[in-house]
């Protein structure tokens, strides 16, 4: 079976500035791939390319078999969804979560209306929150309910790849801890593949299958991530785990993480 994405000789310049270099990059099915790297390194860009937010210069993606031409079907779109630091980004603050919901899942079709209410409280008990919260605006809740609100809009279009840009950053550490928890579980549950951008190691120990690690709009490693944490490949990649502070961070389902190196 092909990759659940194929990256492949993808290029981005804004101007003169050459933000993705000729990236080749498979994410497997049902797996989560960790991408980290210095700020400005261009991992935001290769995620808005996949999303297609951003259209490449060079190259081309392709989502199972199909190649995203530069406009996509609204079938290719959905299949595509991302989250953001910042989960105001996706949620509308004037509508409530009923309407948030129910404008997703009717836009993309995935019910008939009067299936809506059903679905949107099943989609909320996914991601913890109880039904009450259809009726509140997203002022109304915490940076990390909001958040799993924005998770909850993200997975109602049924999609096949979840992007998500350091969507913990803005979070304290206990509240990280549970939407790390979260994100895991719906892999697991939905049979999600997952892109996870972070440049807090602790985060990647804890979500990640593999890690990939960008440098100046080029993948500079692509390994294990046990390998990563132990073995990495270039000097990049021990100078990014050095700056590691040396108190554990996070302790997960992945085990805690102590830098070993
Ligand atoms: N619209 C734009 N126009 C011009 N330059 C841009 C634009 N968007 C990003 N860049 C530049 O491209 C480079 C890569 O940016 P990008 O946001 O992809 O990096 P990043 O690794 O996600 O960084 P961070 O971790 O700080 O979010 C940066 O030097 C950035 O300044």
């Amino acid at each position: 079976m092909e990759p659940a994405l194929q990256i492949q000789n993808v290029s981005v310049r804004y101007g003169e500035f050459t933000a993705l270099d000729h990236i080749e990059l498979n994410l497997q099915h049902h797996t989560t791939l960790g991408l980290v790297g210095e700020s400005g390194s261009g991992k935001s860009t290769l995620a808005r390319v996949i999303a297609g937010l951003i259209t490449p210069d060079e190259g081309q993606i392709l989502l199972g078999d199909q190649t995203l031409k530069k406009k996509r079907s609204r079938e290719q779109y959905k299949k595509i969804q991302m989250i953001f630091q910042n989960p105001d980004a996706s949620l509308n603050p004037k509508h409530s979560v009923r309407q948030i919901l129910a404008e997703a899942l009717l836009f993309h079709r995935i019910v008939d209306r009067s299936q809506v209410e059903k679905r949107s409280k099943e989609l909320l008990a996914r991601v913890q929150l109880e039904a009450k919260a259809l009726d509140k605006y997203p002022h109304e809740f915490s940076g990390g309910q909001r958040q799993r609100i924005a998770i909850a809009r993200a997975i109602s279009v049924e999609p096949s790849l979840l992007i998500a840009d350091e969507p913990t950053s803005a979070l304290d550490v206990s509240v990280q801890l549970s939407v790390l928890e979260l994100f895991n579980s719906l892999k697991r549950e939905l049979n999600l593949t997952l892109l996870f951008i972070s440049h807090d190691l602790g985060v990647i120990h804890a979500i990640s299958d593999t890690v990939a690690v960008m440098r100046q709009g080029q993948l500079v490693e692509i390994s294990p991530k046990e390998q990563f944490f132990t073995r990495p490949e270039t000097a990049y990649s021990r100078e990014l785990l050095s700056a590691v502070p040396k108190m554990p961070k996070l302790i997960s389902s992945g085990g805690l993480y102590e830098p070993t190196i």
